[in-house]
């Protein structure tokens, strides 16, 4: 890609180690295996997957929360620094969480506003007054009212803590925002809010975002691109209306057919069998193939490399090539 991004992951791989009891082997799991991606200033990428798949190991790295075990992170041209240095706090200004749970992001002591002016006092932004005034103004932005300021967490719906977790991972004015299933935890009607308050502060303040999920019905609505994750890897990335009009890796058909598409037919629903991906317990060659109702010997034993089928879209499929993609679109 050759226009800037803002941020660009290269070859990321992330291993832990875990050990069962105090004498047990330790055995180590790849959570992420190899990935590369980049987010362009002002859109939105959706990373998903099912649980296990590494997007929340991602989301870490991409911010600098935890150091690749291989592989770098670059934002706005510059090499991810080193956790809690200077040169980290005064980038992490510009890039911002937005996760799960918002009452385990806010504290149940403190009051909405102090929490939500709490970045503008860490960055030193402004006079103390200047920041009570910016607090008001990100509680507006967020469909809040100002004199909800005075309020505490547990005063709030789930829907209002999640917009007072948003307005403060906006205080600072960031380029990107992360944001880890950050509608999971609340209800359907209120994750469609929550959607519209995200698009529409990307759309005022431009603002990049990685969006996580394991729905693909929320990413649909706010993605620009999307990156499809299996056992650690992108199996799939592509423009987000290639990724629901024309899915290319048999994973991702099987995600997107239990999407319904307004004004579409439904499709096919494709049933995933075999059990869920395990990165302890990673399949030899393309680690789908268990699950994967085209596989071939040649997917059992050789690993796809992810390549590119087409202009603006990836795939690491055996069975997807620039001159099969027409074909297996339509199985
Ligand atoms: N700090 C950690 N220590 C050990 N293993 C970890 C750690 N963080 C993640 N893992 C393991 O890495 C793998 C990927 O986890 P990750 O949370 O990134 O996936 P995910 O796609 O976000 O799934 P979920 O939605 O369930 O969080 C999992 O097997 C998980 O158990």
């Amino acid at each position: 890609m050759s226009e800037p991004q803002l941020i660009e992951a290269n070859d990321l791989v992330k291993t832990y180690t875990m050990r069962r009891g105090v004498f047990g082997k330790p055995s180590h799991v790849r959570a992420v295996d190899g990935v590369s991606l980049s987010v362009a200033p002002k859109t939105t990428l959706g990373i998903v997957g099912e649980s296990g798949s590494g997007k929340s190991t991602m989301g870490r790295l991409l911010l600098g929360l935890e150091a690749p075990t291989e592989g770098s992170v670059r934002f706005d041209g510059e090499a991810m620094p080193a956790l809690r240095t200077p040169r980290w706090r005064s980038l992490r200004a510009r890039m911002q969480l937005v996760f799960q749970d918002p009452l385990a992001a806010l504290d149940r002591r403190i009051s909405i506003g102090a929490q939500i002016g709490e970045p503008l006092a860490i960055h030193a932004v402004g006079s103390e007054e200047e920041r009570r005034g910016r607090v008001d103004e990100l509680l507006v932005a967020v469909g809040l009212r100002r004199d909800q300021a005075e309020r505490y967490p547990h005063e709030l719906s789930g829907g209002q803590r999640q917009r007072v977790v948003i307005a403060r991972a906006i205080a600072t004015s960031p380029e990107l925002l992360v944001c880890d299933e950050p509608v999971s935890a609340l209800d359907v009607s209120i994750q469609a809010q929550v959607i519209n308050l995200l698009r529409d502060l990307q759309e005022k303040r431009g603002i990049a975002m990685a969006f996580i999920s394991h729905d693909l019905k929320v990413v649909r609505n706010i993605a620009d691109r999307v990156a499809v994750m299996y056992l650690g890897r992108i199996v799939e990335e592509a423009a987000s209306e290639d990724i629901f009009r024309s899915p290319l890796h048999p994973y991702t058909q099987a995600l997107v057919s239990s999407v319904p598409v307004p004004g579409t037919a439904l499709r096919d629903r494709i049933i995933l069998q075999g059990e869920p991906p395990n990165p302890a317990a990673r399949p030899a060659g393309c680690a789908f193939h268990p699950r994967c109702g085209h596989a071939v010997e040649r997917c059992r034993v050789e690993t796809p490399e992810f390549v590119t089928i087409e202009a603006g879209r990836k795939a690491a499929c055996h069975l997807v090539t620039s001159a099969s993609a027409s074909t297996l679109m339509e199985s």
